[in-house]
């Protein structure tokens, strides 16, 4: 599977692990940057190009990585077409996916360490979203709203 990652300088030791990680399971892994470490970078940048590559490729999924998270999938659900779900644990990585169709995970790489990382991308990656009648009346909510409330 194509995976898009991005990081800024909180999660660049993980992206590193990540990336390993991915291509040895097989995975086509397009790295978005930080592609040095720079205490001062900004996460907005790099999150909208990984969000970006994967709106473009709908087949595609997106890993974006921070401090806590919060504020890649932040600016990750700005790219139009994205559903980023921010997950801290498995199990809210398969709901990302299975509930959500979420197709960009955000984590917080100082909440976790490498493994536990690693486990709740694996768990995201491998969930395929149910396509239940009532998730995709759901989404088509937000999908709506947003194509309603956009200039
Ligand atoms: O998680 C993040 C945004 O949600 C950032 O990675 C975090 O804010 C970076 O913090 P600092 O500049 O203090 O290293």
């Amino acid at each position: 599977m194509r995976i898009h990652v991005a990081t800024d300088h909180a999660g660049f030791e993980l992206k590193a692990a990540l990336v390993e990680h991915l291509r040895s399971a097989g995975h086509d892994v397009v790295d978005h940057g930080a592609f040095e470490y720079d205490a001062l970078d900004a996460y907005p940048p790099f999150c909208f190009a990984a969000g970006e590559a994967v709106a473009a490729e709908p087949e595609s999924l997106g890993i974006v990585l921070g401090g806590s998270g919060n504020g890649e999938q932040i600016a990750a659900n700005k790219v139009p077409g994205i559903r980023a779900a921010l997950a801290w644990k498995p199990e809210i990585a398969q709901l990302a996916r299975a509930h959500n169709d979420a197709n960009v995970v955000a984590l917080g790489a100082r909440q976790h360490t490498i493994e536990e990382a690693l486990a709740i991308v694996d768990a995201f990656i491998a969930e395929p979203f149910s396509g239940d009648v009532r998730h995709i009346q759901r989404i088509e909510m937000v999908t709506a709203y947003v194509e309603a409330h956009t200039r």
